[in-house]
């Protein structure tokens, strides 16, 4: 018997990053398997950790061998295959394995939460009669109620699908819950305890409860019987009722009806392209597919027809698509095709609604999961596809720790159930697009426009001349006609302004001076909803000043633009326009991102402004102008990929206009119309950008030319920083090849976050192979540092944030 369990715990240091061997109890004997959470005794605490392996007697000293104390989970939590995703992940990325297993689960697993098993009603007839009696009258049961039960009986039921273990998040600050009473006694008993009250109002209570047992609003009960709480307290003290307080879990899209819809019959290039993907779904293979074709080309309707295949072959499939781009308009197109087959995962959800999606999945009540980055852990077992939609969007990396991207976890996990990756884009990353011209992926093209109406027409405005000209308003001549007879014509009208690295800083007019964080380096962002000026990086916040902190001028003013100061200008412009503005100020509250598209897509709105979130995604027929208001702002972030990301912000922002039977029109405003990757966004060349961007990328020996890797080093003593990152720099510098090149140590582009001085340094490389060994050797020789003296060292393999 195998009666000794290897345990990763919840300890984040390097030096115990290790399994650890635990006794199991007899008791636990055989229900204990891998991928089951457990609480175990560490040092003098108690903590969780994960099972992966499982050991007879004489593999391990037994002596000082402590015993598992408790275990969370009835079935695994992690099967097999994210085990070994795990392990995976952590050596990829450098991160602890326990971070690894956690990244891979929904939030409610990993918080406070009451554990309790539940059994529906249809299945309460199929439950063995002791198990019956414990279920009488109700679905749920606090697994308190049933801990003394040995495990193996638990587990047999849960087998046989009648019984299942749930986890409800107790309620943390802003999370709405509300009390809930139901009786925990049997229909007798709660006859005979009606006989034997006397006081009315108790009496009314327990009717109630003979009436129908199930568990009910507290809210409601006492406002339906005109009660105050007294007489439902006395019959819970008396142990006949029971006051729960529960999460109030609601699935978003339940009040809303999906439209069911069928597939269209494909252009030819769509078929093309569905051919190819079929094929390997057919012959399980893995290959990865690039998918490039232009916006509007019906990429989703390929996606969707190609998951068709994969469900009629009995497997499942994984969406990604971008956080921004999972608008309510994404999920309806997807629901509206496979209905309650899919779940959906993204971060507008509850911790509550998360997991209860998660259990969807994992139930296998769905064979479809469109989500956000995360969703690519999803705990299916038999993937037959994976897609990643918009495959160059930068936020399927995450950046902190494990830093992983979702491609490569799809190309792993594609590896694992032998299924394509099928990754989407009108703009491809360099990297993919290279890989795909190699023949490492398959080219799979779409030039074309599903409507008859080809791509728009796009015109670039010079905002120096229109400056020359004496127009100092934000709007050039030009869009400003054009949004004029698009309300004549009572067509609409999206408008677009690049808040990414736009500048929103306090600064004195008189001398120059630049509110900054007292904390790191860098200015404050400036919040004209309460008049405050906030950092972005630690939350520090302070009042607008009235004058200047240096010269106490009192012309210190806020600089950039924003979008309400745009819609200022607008309201002026335009009086009778019907405007909606789209930011993180108006989007806070849930439901309103929705909210604002369905008023827009109604018609009932002229124009749209807003900024990234409204660039993807978006498919709204009556829209014929969309207007960039300055298309420069991010050419000049100090990173290499700001150019990429200019093209491909206005290829995708541009591919909003004109996508159904009427002509698009696309006016770009920009103070660099010289710049590239501005001439070619108008051209809508993104192979001529491809050419032109490796050119630079090859002389100034970045990606895909040469590999990069980025450590960054913070304490609070700059001494202590310089000295350590030169250490690091040094081992490097006598281990890497001749053609590798060491950027740095340099001040990091931020150079002091939190009170944390930064430090880096870049790694650009053609061939590696032991970096990550190296690496992984500066983390050990810095574990105890990093653990009690506050020392972090970074390490991000193909950084996508450069800051
Ligand atoms: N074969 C088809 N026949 C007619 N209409 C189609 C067909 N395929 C897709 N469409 C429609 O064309 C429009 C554009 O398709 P879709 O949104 O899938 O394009 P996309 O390539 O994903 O665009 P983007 O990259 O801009 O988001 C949609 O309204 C879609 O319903
Ligand atoms: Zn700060
Ligand atoms: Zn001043």
């Amino acid at each position: 018997m195998k009666n000794i369990a290897s345990v990763i715990v919840d300890v984040t240091t390097r030096q115990l990053d290790r399994p650890f061997d635990y006794l199991i109890p007899p008791k636990w004997e055989g229900t204990i398997q891998p991928g089951m959470r457990v609480i175990v005794p560490f040092g003098p605490r108690k903590i969780q950790g994960f099972v992966i392996n499982l050991k007879n007697e004489h593999e391990v000293k037994l002596d000082k061998l402590k015993a598992i104390e408790d275990v969370l989970d009835v079935t695994p939590v992690l099967n097999k295959e994210l085990l070994q995703l795990g392990y995976w992940l952590t050596k990829k990325t450098l991160c602890f394995t326990i971070s690894a297993f956690q990244v891979m689960l929904p939030a409610a697993i990993k918080a406070t939460y009451n554990k309790y098993l539940q059994c529906t009603e249809e299945d309460k007839v199929n439950l063995p009669d002791e198990w019956q009696a414990l279920f009488l009258n109700r679905t749920k049961v606090d697994w308190k109620e049933v801990e003394h039960l040995p495990l193996t009986t638990v587990q047999k039921q849960i087998e046989r699908g009648v019984l299942e273990v749930v986890y409800e998040v107790k309620s943390k600050g802003g999370k709405k819950t509300e009390r809930v009473i139901g009786p925990i006694v049997s229909l007798e008993q709660l006859k005979q305890v009606y006989e034997e009250t006397k006081a009315q109002k108790q009496r009314d209570v327990l009717a109630t409860f003979i009436e129908d047992a199930s568990p009910i609003r507290k809210k409601m009960l006492l406002s339906s019987l005109g009660i105050t709480d007294a007489p439902v307290k006395s019959l819970v003290k008396k142990g006949v009722l029971k006051e729960d307080e529960v999460e109030i879990y609601r699935d978003p899209y339940a009040e809303r009806d999906f439209v069911p819809t069928k597939p269209f019959p494909l252009k030819e290039e769509q078929q093309v392209a569905l051919d190819s993907i079929k094929q390997s779904v057919h012959h399980n293979r893995h290959d990865v597919f690039l998918l490039y074709g232009v916006t509007g080309s019906g990429k989703t309707e390929v996606y969707m027809q190609a998951i068709d295949e994969v469900l009629q072959q009995g497997k499942e499939a994984i969406v990604l698509v971008p956080e921004i781009a999972l608008t309510p308009q994404m999920v309806e197109r997807f629901k509206g095709r496979f209905g309650s087959k899919v779940a959906v995962l993204h971060s507008a959800l509850s911790v509550g609604e998360k997991y209860d999606e998660w259990r969807k999945i994992q139930r296998k009540e769905v064979s479809v999961v469109v989500g956000a980055r995360s969703a690519i852990f999803a705990p299916f077992e038999n993937i037959g596809m994976i897609i990643i939609d918009e495959e160059h969007e930068s936020s399927y990396k995450q950046e902190d720790n494990p830093r992983y991207h979702a491609r490569d976890v799809a190309i792993e996990r594609g590896i694992y159930h032998q299924c394509p990756v099928v990754l989407g884009s009108a703009t491809p990353t360099l990297e993919s697009f290279a890989r795909a011209k190699k023949g490492v992926y398959h080219l799979l093209t779409m030039t074309k426009r599903t409507s008859e109406q080809g791509l728009p027409t796009v015109e670039i405005v010079d905002m120096r001349e229109q400056l020359r000209g004496g127009n100092r308003s934000m709007f050039s001549k030009e869009l400003h006609e054009k949004i004029e007879d698009r309300l004549q014509k009572g067509q609409q009208t999206v408008l677009f302004l690049n808040r990414r690295g736009h500048s929103t800083f306090v600064m004195c007019r008189d001398c120059g001076y630049v509110i900054e964080c007292p904390h790191c380096d860098i200015s404050l962002t400036y919040h004209r909803m309460n008049q405050r000026v906030k950092c972005h990086y630690c939350s520090y916040e302070e009042a607008l000043p009235k004058t200047c902190p240096s010269c106490e001028s009192d012309y210190i003013r806020f600089f950039g633009t924003g979008t309400q100061k745009v819609e200022e200008e607008l309201v002026k412009l335009f009086p009778a326009a019907r405007i909606i503005r789209m930011d993180v100020d108006t989007t806070s509250r849930k439901g309103a991102h929705e909210k604002l598209l369905k008023t827009f897509g109604d018609g009932r709105a002229d124009i749209l402004l807003g900024t990234q979130m409204i660039a993807k995604g978006l498919d709204f027929p009556n829209v014929t102008l969309v207007g960039v208001l300055t298309a420069d702002t991010m050419l000049h972030l100090p990173d290499f990929r700001a150019g990429e990301k200019t093209y491909q912000l206005l290829t995708q922002v541009s591919g909003r206009a004109g996508r159904h039977h009427l002509p698009g029109e696309v006016i770009i405003q920009t103070y660099t119309p010289e710049h590239y990757s501005i001439s070619l966004a108008k051209m809508q060349k993104y192979e001529q950008f491809f050419v032109e961007e490796m050119q630079t990328r090859r002389s100034r020996q970045y990606p895909p030319y040469y590999y990069l890797t980025l450590i960054t080093v913070s304490h609070p003593e700059l001494m202590k920083v310089v000295n350590v990152v030169e250490k690091i720099v040094a081992y490097l510098r006598n281990k890497c090849a001749n053609d590798t090149i060491i950027l740095g140590p340099v001040v990091s582009p931020i150079p002091r976050i939190k009170d944390r001085y930064r430090y880096q340094c870049m790694i650009k490389y053609k061939r590696e192979p032991e970096l990550i060994n190296w690496l992984q050797f500066v983390q050990e020789q810095y574990a105890q540092e990093m653990t009690k003296d506050n020392l972090q060292i970074s390490i991000d393999f193909n950084p996508t944030m450069m800051m």
